[in-house]
């Protein structure tokens, strides 16, 4: 008899890394108001205006080991903000205990303690010895910090003349510097423009690399399955799910799908590209997406193309029984001084479900580019095992790791599937009938 293989239980039970979190019960219950003024009135007054209180999470238990990249998901309002700061101590919980080991980074409002009257080199000064830095680790990285931010010149400018990414490029270098026992990742990395999400999402995945302990929180589901160990859902306050990533994201997909399910409908196509999107949608077949081609340290998707046995649309049709082959097309731009971008495409039935994708890192394959790092690259499908139905497709432009994509060219194109069976079912299962008259046992 084959031994069941162990449970993610029995894998921690086994599991000797040291445990680094350690939370019992924790809840965080907050007193609602009807409105703002209530909530005002109620203090001003003294007199208990409250609609009574309601847990932002509550008999959240976990223990987290050294090396752990615990992923957190959850929809708008679940608890996750608050989870992850009541495991940085910034807010006090209402039940339950925490014991945490080592140095905490938190990545979850980054510059907070920057004065926006200093310049950005005072501010580094000012904040490397709160996050934990001594006066000579904070003189040996003061270069390489300015240097990772990008800030250049403006370091010795005040960060209230900052863009909002030149702050959080500064605080992000400041945060990561310190050589966290634990780092606290709640979306920021999707700030700043797509050279400096790859160099941040690079120094993560260093860090995870290091065995830094990891506690990151996204919506972007596919970033949270590849680069977590675990996922924990958390659903009204409350613990849904958690254990091995595939698991729980797959279980929480099927839940936001259930949820969606009246509005599979499928919108007509349109492409979504920064301000593009309407010259882009009437571009006809072929998209053009307009690119700042003069930004170093850029990837974008500038035309994209699809076709069906060589007929190039954006509304495409393809019969079951008769041969299709379909091609996806993506031409970009890059800084040829950065590594080349992945490149993939998703397949789509309404707006959540994602029937099908398709990443270049995947398939193991490099984009090929020129010296001036434009590219051109194809997916081609010789065969469609789809039943009938709308599929939406969209294409993107990644990290070389697939981890961050830094272009999306949202609803390319719709393909049709045209099938006169009438059964229903998205996906076309190759299978063969085997057939005995009687039974044969
Ligand atoms: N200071 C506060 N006072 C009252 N209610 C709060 C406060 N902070 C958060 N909440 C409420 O607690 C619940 C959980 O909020 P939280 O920010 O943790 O959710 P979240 O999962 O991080 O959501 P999102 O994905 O939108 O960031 C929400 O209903 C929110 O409105």
């Amino acid at each position: 008899m084959t031994e069941a293989p162990p449970t993610t239980e029995e894998q921690a039970l086994a599991d000797d890394r040291p445990i680094v979190i350690r939370a019992s019960n924790l809840g965080k219950a907050y007193t609602s108001f009807a409105s703002p003024l209530q909530r005002l009135r109620s203090v001003l007054f003294g007199r208990d205006l409250s609609q009574g209180s309601f847990w932002a999470l509550r008999d959240f238990s976990l223990d987290v080991r050294k090396g752990d990249v615990l992923g957190v998901v959850g929809q708008n309002g679940a608890g996750k903000s608050t989870l992850l700061q009541m495991l940085c101590s910034t807010l006090k919980p209402s039940t339950g205990t925490l014991e945490v080991e080592g140095r905490i980074a938190a990545l979850l409002e980054l510059g907070a303690g920057f004065n926006p009257d200093f310049s950005g080199r005072d501010n580094l000064l000012l904040n490397g010895p709160l996050l934990g830095l001594t006066r000579e680790q904070l003189q040996d990285r003061l270069e390489s910090i300015i240097e990772f931010s990008g800030i250049g010149p403006f370091i010795d400018q005040p960060v209230k003349t900052y863009s909002s990414g030149m702050f959080v490029r500064l605080a992000f270098a400041l945060a990561t510097s310190v050589d966290p026992d634990i780092l606290v990742v709640d979306e920021a990395l999707s700030v700043g423009d797509g050279e400096f999400a790859r160099k941040s999402f690079d120094r993560i995945l260093k860090m995870k690399e290091r065995g830094t302990t990891i506690l990151f929180c996204s919506h972007a589901l596919y970033q949270v399955e590849a680069f977590c160990t675990r996922v924990v859902w958390l659903d009204k306050g409350q613990v849904r799910a958690m254990g091995a990533p595939h698991e729980v994201v797959r279980e929480y997909m099927l839940f936001l799908a259930a949820q969606s399910a009246p509005a599979l409908a499928v919108s007509a196509p349109a492409v979504v590209q920064g301000d593009t999107s309407a010259k882009a949608a009437q571009a006809g077949p072929a998209v053009h997406v307009d690119t700042p081609t003069s930004t170093p340290g850029y990837a974008q998707i500038t035309r994209v193309e699809t076709s069906i046995n060589g007929v190039v649309s954006d509304q495409l049709t393809c019969e079951s029984g008769v041969q299709c082959t379909l091609r996806v097309t993506i031409e970009f731009e890059s800084d040829p001084a950065l590594p080349t971008p992945a490149a993939g495409m998703t397949f789509e039935i309404g707006t959540l479900m994602i029937l099908s994708s398709v990443v270049s890192k995947s398939d193991g394959v490099v984009l090929q580019r020129d010296k001036n790092g434009r590219g051109t690259a194809t997916m081609r499908f010789d065969s469609i095992p789809l039943r009938k139905g709308e599929y939406v497709l969209s294409a993107y432009l990644g990290t070389p790791d697939a981890l961050h994509f830094y272009t999306e060219a949202k609803r390319i194109a719709t393909l049709t599937v045209v099938d006169a069976r009438p059964e229903p079912g998205a996906i076309d299962l190759p299978h063969t009938w085997e057939l005995s008259p009687g039974h044969n046992r």
